[in-house]
């Protein structure tokens, strides 16, 4: 009976050619797109220094769990083992969970819950019970991660419904994330097609394209709490490295005097 850590011992595996490129690396590209991560976090960290100088606990936590997100789906491409799809879905499980324990909006808030004390202990028993649920079939986690996301993608619908000053920014993170998904999806579903025309890469394009809209959501979740949460500032977008690029990188910045949020 093979181990859970030995190679090729997960339910699942991607549609890109184990061990074409390499003989340690079972998927080569999926391996090193994961970069991605490595360098979104930091990113995060630095373009948002202004937030993070008040928010510092949750920025340094939910980017460090970004970074593990980056090495465990690095582990587990290289490996396909058992252990590695755990660690990948359980690492973006959790990065999850802390994102809305820290963030989601109070005015969500279930009726029974008062505080947001009382949703961070809500949040913490959910996560833990989904983690042994997730044991049973781990194919099936990454759907259920996908609904969590799509969950994330409706509440900033409504919040951007009431701030519009977010709209261009708004419209091209879903765009990443309808890319992202259907690169996703493409790779899994319909995996015999790219196979027969030799381009089985969709699901590295996932890892770049799913993290570009994370570079647009953490903005966009950022630019939200300091409206609703932190009323002496004024949140301003900003793109770096500046406006008139054609690829930019959004951020916040905060402004002292009075809200219009
Ligand atoms: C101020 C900060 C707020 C941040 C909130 C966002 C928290 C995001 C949490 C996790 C993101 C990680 C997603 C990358 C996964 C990459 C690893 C991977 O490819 N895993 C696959 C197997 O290799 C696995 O099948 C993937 C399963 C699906 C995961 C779904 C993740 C949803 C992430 C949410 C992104 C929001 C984007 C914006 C649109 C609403
Ligand atoms: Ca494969
Ligand atoms: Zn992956």
């Amino acid at each position: 009976m093979p181990s859970i850590f030995s190679y090729q011992s997960a339910e699942v595996d991607w549609c890109e050619g184990n061990f074409e490129r390499s003989t340690v690396i079972a998927e080569y590209y999926n391996t090193i797109s994961n970069v991605s991560f490595f360098v979104l976090s930091p990113a995060l960290l630095y373009l948002n220094r202004q937030y993070r100088q008040h928010r510092a606990l949750p920025m340094y936590v939910v980017s460090c769990l970004l970074f593990c997100v980056g090495i465990f789906s690095m582990y587990f491409h290289m490996t396909l083992s058992y252990v590695g799809q755990l660690l990948d879905e359980l690492s973006i499980l959790w990065t999850l969970a802390v994102a809305y324990s820290f963030w989601y909006p109070r005015v969500y808030f279930p009726r029974f819950i008062k505080t947001r004390k009382h949703f961070f202990w809500l949040s913490g028993i959910t996560t833990v019970i989904s983690t042994l649920m997730s044991f049973i079939k781990p194919a099936f986690n990454a759907y259920v991660l996908n609904c969590i996301a799509f969950h994330l993608l409706i509440i900033l619908t409504y919040r951007k419904s009431q701030t519009l000053s977010t709209e261009p920014h708004f419209s091209v993170m879903v765009l990443w994330w309808v890319l992202a998904i259907s690169s996703w999806i493409s790779d899994r579903w319909l995996c015999g097609l790219w196979q027969a025309i030799n381009f089985p890469y969709f699901h590295s394009f996932w890892h770049v394209l799913i993290a570009m809209s994370l570079l647009y959501c953490c903005p966009l979740v950022i630019y939200f709490d300091v409206c609703y949460e932190m009323p002496s500032f004024k949140p301003k977008l900003e793109y770096w490295p500046s406006d008139s690029w054609p690829i930019v990188v959004p951020y916040v910045t905060l402004e002292e005097p009075h809200k219009q949020c």
